[in-house]
This record gives structure tokens, sequence and C-alpha cells, in this order.
């Protein structure tokens, strides 16, 4: 009997640590036309001539800093969300995993997919809030990919997940091994995204950043707005966990270039809460499903530092959903809905 192919991508992350991986990694990444959303010279001289050069060995350190001997973080917790779901779905389906750079390949994904004569195929890009930069991009790989295959199979994709009720349950769950209630204040730090992108998801051109408060509520206009779905991530998890408004900031992580991105900053949000006199914080990272860089390093390293020379005590992360049989439980119920 045929079995349903199920596909799950990630961002991707380098091979290894090494500088020489980093700058493939990075090279590949920011040269998406999605990513560096930028005519395409004016991208290659700052991606290959200023960004990939200077940066990778700064990145390289970093990696090495995450790097264990399972290898990359990301890249370890999503082979293991594959495996997990695979085992929970059954012989019915075939799982494979992906990444949108580097490796495994979108690419080699798909082709054993079809080696395996699967009837069908679902993609679930692992972001539950929609970007272009992130699962705008796995899906146009995909469609492009496929849509050179003679036989094109039926294909499906998860937009987003923003409120999966499971999801937001486990994220629940794993700020609660914190006691939520000890710290000063809770951050929901996003990864960033360029303000630019997020106009350009707006459609109608006249809502977006046309107001203050734009992405602070959810509704038919701004329903495939990065921020606004993360605004509403937040909101339902400290709804699930008693967290009242004016004990938590939503917030967003790292920056890249002069442009502006989605604010507030996370590190003027550290400003502001240690000039406060708030010593704990507690920080979740919901853009992500697994524990990666940006958690581990920026979050767990980078700003617990920044806190403590402002003043501040500590800033302790909330465990990624990584291993969660709970989370793999969300996974299966989007693919049986
Ligand atoms: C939520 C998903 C992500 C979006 C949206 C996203 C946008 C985005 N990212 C950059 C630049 C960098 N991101 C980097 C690391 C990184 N980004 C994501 C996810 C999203 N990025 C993840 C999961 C990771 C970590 C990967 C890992 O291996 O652990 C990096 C590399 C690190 C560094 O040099 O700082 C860069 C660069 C841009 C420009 C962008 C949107 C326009
Ligand atoms: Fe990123
Ligand atoms: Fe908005």
């Amino acid at each position: 009997m045929s079995k349903k192919g199920i596909l799950l991508v990630n961002l991707g992350t380098p091979d290894s640590p090494a500088v020489s991986d980093v700058k493939k990694y990075l090279d590949q990444f920011l040269m998406d036309e999605r990513v560096i959303d930028i005519p395409a010279f004016n991208r290659t001289l700052l991606v290959k001539g200023i960004i990939v050069p200077f940066r990778s060995p700064k990145t390289a350190k970093l990696y090495k800093e995450i790097w264990n001997e399972n290898g990359s973080p990301l890249l370890f917790y999503s082979k293991l969300q594959a495996k997990m779901l695979q085992e929970r779905l059954g012989d019915d389906y075939h799982v494979e995993l992906a990444m949108r750079y580097q490796s495994p390949s979108i690419a080699s994904a798909l082709a054993n997919l079809k080696a395996g004569l699967v009837e069908s195929i679902q993609v679930i890009p692992m972001f539950p809030q929609y970007a272009s930069a992130s699962t705008g991009s796995v899906m146009q790989l995909v469609m492009e990919l496929v849509s050179k295959w003679q036989t094109v199979p039926p294909i499906s994709f998860i937009n987003s997940f923003h409120d999966n009720e499971l999801m937001i349950k486990v994220f629940a769950e794993n700020a609660r091994k914190h006691s939520p209630e000890t710290y000063d204040h809770i951050l929901f730090s996003f990864h960033g995204l360029p303000e630019r992108q997020l106009l350009k998801c707006d459609h109608t051109g006249n809502y977006c950043l046309k107001n203050a408060n734009c992405c602070q509520t959810l509704n038919d206009t701004n329903k495939f707005c990065y921020s606004a779905q993360g605004h509403d991530t937040a909101r339902l998890i400290a709804q699930e966990l008693n967290i009242a408004k004016e004990n938590y900031t939503v917030c967003f992580q790292s920056r890249l270039g002069k442009e502006p991105w989605v604010q507030p900053y996370t590190t003027d949000i550290l400003k502001k809460l240690a000039s406060e006199g708030k010593k704990r914080l507690l920080v979740f990272s919901p853009a992500f499903v697994a524990d990666c860089l940006e958690t581990l390093y920026e979050i767990t390293v980078e700003y617990h530092e920044e806190f403590r020379a402002l003043g501040g005590e500590h800033v302790q992360l909330v465990e990624s959903l990584n291993d969660s049989p709970v989370f793999i439980e969300a996974l299966a119920g989007m693919i049986k809905n």
C-alpha cells in the first residue's frame, strides 16, 4: 500500500562550526531573495562582499559554544522530532526531514519521498508563525522542485500553527518547571524580521505599521502577519499560565543591519526592565520549535550577561519544544486534520 509523505522542514544550520562551513551556510541563507529581500546585485555585494566574510568568523565562534557531542542542537532535535513523528504515525506514513539551508537538503528529502512512491506530500515548515523569510521560502523551494516532476503528486502545506493548543501547552508546561511566579517579568522574545518584510505582507498596504497597535491583535487583515501571529502565541501562552498583561512583554531579537526591524527590540526591553529594578526574567522563544543558536547562545548567554551588566540578576530561557511527545502529538494532529 502506498504511504502518505510528510516533509518536515526547519531552517538549517552549518555542517560544522568551522568557519568554512559557516560561510557556506550564511552564503546560502542570506542569498535567499526572501531573506535579504533587496535587488539581486545589491544582495550579492552585501552578502558575498561584506556579511559572509566579516560575520562568519564571529558566528563560527558562537556555533562552537553551542555545538555538543550531538552536533548542532537544531539539527539534533529536528532529526529526533522526525523520528518520533514517524513512530507516532506508523507505517501508513513516510516522514522525511529537510533543512531549508545546508543538509539534509529539501531536494534530497523530496527525492526520498519520490523513491518511496508516496501518494501525497504534506509539508510542514517548522515555524509556528508565518514569515516570508522562513515559511514562504520553504514553500517556494518545495514548489519549484516538485513542479519539475513529471507526475506532480497532491501536495499541501501547513502555513502556520502559532495558536496550536498542544504547542501552547508544551511551552506553558516547560515554563512551569521554572515557577514563572518567582520571576519579576516574562519576555516573549521572537526572532526579528525587517519591518520592510512586515509591510510587504500587508496586502492592503494601509494597515501594518500605520498605527501603533497594528500587530497587537490578530484579525482578517493581519492574519498572516508574523508579528501579529507572535503576539497571539504570546497571549495564548500567558493565558495558559495566568500571566497578567502587565507582567509580560513581546519583543524581537537578532536584528541584522541598519534598517529598522520589528520592534520593540529585546535589548531595549532588557535596558528598560533593568532600569525599573527588575532582577529576574523568564524568557520564552516561541518562534522556534527546537533550541538553537538564538536560544542557547543569544538568550542564555548574551542576554543574561547583558542584563547582569545592567544591574539585573538572571535571565532564564524556557526550553523549546525539542523532544516533547506532546509537540509530536500536535504535529500528528495537524496531519490528521
Ligand atoms: C522564525 C524563523 C526565522 C526567521 C523568520 C528568520 C529570519 C531571518 N534570519 C536572519 C539572519 C540570521 N538568522 C540566523 C540564525 C537563525 N535564524 C533562525 C530562524 C529564523 N530566521 C534560526 C532557527 C537560526 C539558528 C540556526 C541554528 O543553527 O541554530 C543567523 C545565523 C547566526 C548569526 O550569524 O547571527 C543569521 C545571520 C535574517 C536576515 C532574517 C530575515 C530577514
Ligand atoms: Fe534567522
Ligand atoms: Fe502589523
